[in-house]
């Protein structure tokens, strides 16, 4: 069967439209049900963010845009190919603490995200804000839920007890190392002080990678996507490949907004990058300064992170 996907973006806010887009067929052969909302189009993506303005605009002249823009523009001197790999390596040995998936969303409490334009509110909302609207539009997509309540979690990286990483670290989109920068990257202008620039092996389009050798394959810039895919994983999450897929790459914008870098994906790659695109529109039009009540959704959420615990249970597939 083959649906079309409701792209309802607004054309003011697609950053490149350079490249051809592709993706907006869904082909379902795989094991999901594809809900409703999809099919219908439901979702209403708001036309203003929590500051009266269009989403994802980074020449807003605004003081916060100015925060933005050095956080995009430390973050595209600093992140090298070797960067990238040093912190995998050091942050995969998981050694710094031990906690619930809730109290980690509490500790979101604690943390505002520098590099979004569209919103400054502690990250505990956003994450709420997201799950509550997925579970709206697809009620039965219980994973899915899940996924939008921990996709963010990584960005405890800022916290001293995870290392107290700088934002340019932690937050942000983010892009692939070791192949050419491209253009659709915002402030792309940034990577002229880059070292990987003086490296000619990184200057091509498949750079060190071999066309189609799918993402899992590629180094991709240092953050909160990679840090909370590698705690699932390594905590030997149940959810879905889908919803691992979205933790690691929702910020990765070239690729499921502006459609660059797809020569790198294999056919898994593209089977679930349908299910990230569904998911950006709630991650980024949700963004608002209505706050979602913690503890009237709490129980909801503590009872899908003990469903994910327990033995035996399946997600809804
Ligand atoms: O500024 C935001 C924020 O850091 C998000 O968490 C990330 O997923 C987005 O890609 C980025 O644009
Ligand atoms: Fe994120
Ligand atoms: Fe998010």
């Amino acid at each position: 069967m083959t649906v079309c996907v409701e792209q309802s973006v607004h054309d003011s806010q697609v950053e490149n439209k350079n490249h051809t887009d592709d993706t907006n067929e869904l082909v379902l052969d795989g094991e999901f049900v594809v809900p409703d909302a999809v099919v219908n189009g439901d979702f209403d993506c708001p036309e203003v963010n929590a500051f009266g303005q269009t989403f994802r605009d980074y020449d807003a002249e605004t003081e916060r845009q100015k925060q933005v823009e050095e956080c995009y523009r430390l973050n595209h001197i600093h992140q090298t190919y070797e960067y990238v790999k040093k912190m995998r390596e050091e942050y995969k040995k998981l050694d710094k603490l031990e906690m619930s998936i809730w109290e980690c969303c509490e500790l979101l409490n604690e943390v505002v995200d520098e590099s979004d334009p569209d919103l400054d509110e502690p990250q505990i909302e956003h994450l709420l804000q997201t799950a509550e609207a997925i579970r709206k539009d697809y009620p039965h997509e219980d994973w899915l839920h899940l996924t939008a309540l921990i996709h963010d979690l990584g960005k405890v990286l800022l916290l001293p007890r995870f290392g107290e990483l700088p934002q340019w670290a932690v937050v942000g989109d983010t892009h692939p190392l070791g192949c050419a920068f491209d253009e659709s990257i915002v402030y792309h202008k940034y990577f002229k002080e880059n070292p990987d620039m003086s490296n000619p092996a990184y200057q091509t389009k498949n750079g060190i990678y071999k066309e189609g050798c799918g993402l899992e394959n590629v180094t991709i810039s240092w953050g909160h996507d990679d840090y909370m895919y590698l705690v699932a994983k390594e905590n030997g999450t149940t959810l879905p490949d889908a919803g691992l897929f979205i933790i690691r790459y929702h910020s990765f914008y070239p690729l499921h907004r502006s459609g660059a870098y797809k020569h790198l994906m294999n056919e898994k790659d593209t089977e679930n990058l349908k299910w990230l695109q569904i998911f950006n529109k709630y991650d980024l039009y949700s963004k608002s300064k209505s706050r979602v009540d913690v503890e009237k959704v709490k129980p909801y959420y503590l009872s899908l992170i003990k469903k994910k615990n327990s033995d035996g249970e399946d997600w809804r597939q």
